[in-house]
């Protein structure tokens, strides 16, 4: 069924430009109310005199306010609430560059999420009603593609969105229970953005040398619509270019259960090394689908 975007209001940070103005403009377009957020004032005033056009003064407004400021946040929240009504989804996108240092990336794109989702929970929790949706990256799911541990803050900040978001559908009390709210996360591939021009002027040389195209913001915008109608508590969907999302597994929990039970195997067989690597674990993940896959057939065998 999907949530409801229809008569909904939303929050999305980091509007003024980029994947922010697209779920803006999607959200206009499903019938939700729009305040968006940034920092950058004349670029976020031309958005919005744009998007009122043609949507409606009454149905988006812009809002400078800067997501590592707690102020900026709760005066946020607060003229949204006054001039829209009761805010029910937010989007965490606002972001910069990985170039810009680690701190400035981990004070924007992690604390930054942490505060508004927090206030989120806060705020939407007294409607029992609402859906954060973070905007990470492949970065918040795999690391260390430029070797340079200079831009690993990008890293850090995204690998902790994930963090966050996946602890949703397990926190007790329950979110959906104690507060009605959801949280999930985009993870996109690189996409034809101001951030990323940025950061590496000629696009074409990363398609080159990931021999992949890079996404435009109307396919990361889709994703936006895709995830509010899955509506999956936890999920972290990563956008890579041509394929349909990919729900991301945790690989916490898959591959703790089965290096553990490398672990134990092959303590019951008397062999206890110091440490087990990824071959003995594969080795193991393997050996475990053959005997599953006999224990089946034996089954059906019996059964029929
Ligand atoms: N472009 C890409 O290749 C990818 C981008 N992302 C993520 O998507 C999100 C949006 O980025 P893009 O649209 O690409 O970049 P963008 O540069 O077009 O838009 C980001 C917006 O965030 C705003 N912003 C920066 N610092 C802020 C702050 N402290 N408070 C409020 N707003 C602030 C900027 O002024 C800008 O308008 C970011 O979180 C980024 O990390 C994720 C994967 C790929
Ligand atoms: C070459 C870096 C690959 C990072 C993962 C792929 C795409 C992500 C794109 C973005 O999120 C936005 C653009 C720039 C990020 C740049 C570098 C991240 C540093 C990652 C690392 O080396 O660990």
């Amino acid at each position: 069924m999907g949530y409801q975007i229809q008569g909904n209001v939303a929050i999305v940070t980091g509007g003024s430009q980029g994947f922010g103005k697209e779920f803006t403009k999607l959200l206009l377009k499903k019938g939700a109310k729009v305040a968006f957020s940034d920092i950058n004032v004349e670029v976020g005033r031309q958005t919005e005199s744009d998007l009122q056009k043609e949507f409606g003064k009454e149905n988006v407004i812009f809002v400078r306010a800067d997501v590592t400021n707690d102020e900026d946040w709760t005066s946020l929240w607060d003229e949204a609430e006054m001039k829209l009504g009761a805010v029910a989804i937010l989007v965490n996108n606002a972001g910069i560059g990985a170039s810009l240092g680690w701190e400035r990336n981990v004070d924007i794109m992690l604390k930054g999420v942490g505060k508004g989702t927090f206030l989120a929970l806060d705020r939407m929790g007294k409607n029992m009603s609402g859906r954060i949706i973070n905007i990470a990256s492949i970065a918040g799911i795999a690391s260390g593609f430029t070797s340079k541990i200079e831009v690993s803050g990008y890293t850090m900040a995204k690998h902790g969105v994930i963090g966050l978001t996946r602890s949703f559908p397990r926190a007790r009390p329950a979110p959906f229970s104690k507060y009605g709210v959801k949280a999930y996360a985009l993870c996109p591939w690189f996409a034809d953005t101001q951030l990323l021009r940025e950061e590496i002027s000629d696009l074409s040389k990363i398609e080159r040398s990931t021999k992949t195209r890079v996404l435009t913001v109307e396919e990361v915008g889709k994703s936006l619509l895709t995830a509010l109608e899955k509506d999956k508590d936890g999920a972290c969907y990563l956008i890579f270019p041509d394929v349909p999302l990919i729900d991301f597994p945790n690989c916490n929990e898959n591959l703790f259960a089965l290096s553990v039970a490398a672990g134990w195997i092959l303590k019951k067989a008397g062999y206890e090394p110091d440490v087990i690597g990824w071959p003995v674990v594969l080795a193991v993940g393997a050996l475990l689908l053959i005997i599953f896959y006999y224990i089946f057939a034996i089954l059906k065998f019996m059964v029929w």
